[in-house]
């Protein structure tokens, strides 16, 4: 198999995984470089199946957040269930090539995971000018998501940035480049600021320890919204 020499090296050196690690500790969100967790014939992969995944528009988020952004859904986790692949060959697609071996581990390395981490819920994001994503906290969705992992698909558009609020008085703002992947912490608020020109588009996967149902009790005041 092709990728083998590359399996056994891994697709990062110890010291890098370990220098990750600590960052996402210390600081909650990281930067891993293009070219490194996915390769350019991944993201055209990606690119090719997602073309096959209907769209819905999404302007509430889980807790009663406002968005506005184009949501293709790979994998859900509707509160009350466990998670599942939507319907088609394409969504079981791209969760296999995320589950890769030597992406499962660099992530599971990086994320301190003695056993493994699944992903509970994935999705595609498309956000041309004026979409944007308000300030939320992923675990507001499933309280046992633990981190969001986001790979960037698009380069030539403005605005759109990623802004984490560790604290009231502070913000870290990010603008990772076509092919790199931010990983955060869900216990972080953060949002997307609006696009301004061209086109933002990401996919976005949620990780976690814990396998089973969904955990997120839904109040009367925010059941019935569309989940982000
Ligand atoms: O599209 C993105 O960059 C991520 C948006 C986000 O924060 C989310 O889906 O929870
Ligand atoms: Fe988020």
């Amino acid at each position: 198999m092709a990728r083998s020499a590359h399996d056994k090296k891994g697709l990062l050196s110890e010291e890098a995984l370990t220098k990750f690690r600590v960052e996402l500790l210390v600081k909650g969100t990281i930067v891993i470089g293009s070219q490194t967790l996915f390769t350019q014939d991944e993201l055209a992969r990606i690119n090719q199946l997602q073309a096959e995944i209907p769209e819905e528009e999404v302007r509430l988020g889980d807790a009663g957040d406002s968005h506005n952004v184009f949501v293709k859904r790979v994998r859900v986790d509707p509160p009350g269930r466990s998670p599942s692949n939507v319907d088609g060959a394409a969504p079981r697609q791209i969760i296999d090539l995320l589950e890769r071996k030597d992406r499962g581990f660099a992530l599971k390395t990086i994320l301190g995971a003695s056993s493994d981490y699944v992903i509970r819920r994935c999705q595609l994001h498309r956000m041309p000018p004026g979409s944007f994503v308000g300030i939320h906290l992923d675990a507001e969705s499933d309280p046992d998501f633990e981190y969001s992992v986001i790979v960037q698909l698009a380069q030539d558009f403005e605005g759109g940035e990623f802004v984490v609020y560790p604290s009231a008085y502070e913000q870290q703002v990010f603008r990772p480049p076509f092919g790199a992947v931010l990983v955060t912490t869900c216990r972080l608020r953060h949002e997307v600021k609006p696009v301004s020109a061209g086109e933002r588009r990401s996919l976005v996967y949620f990780c976690s320890k814990r396998s089973g149902t969904n955990r997120r009790v839904i109040e009367s005041s925010t059941s019935g919204h569309e989940a982000s």
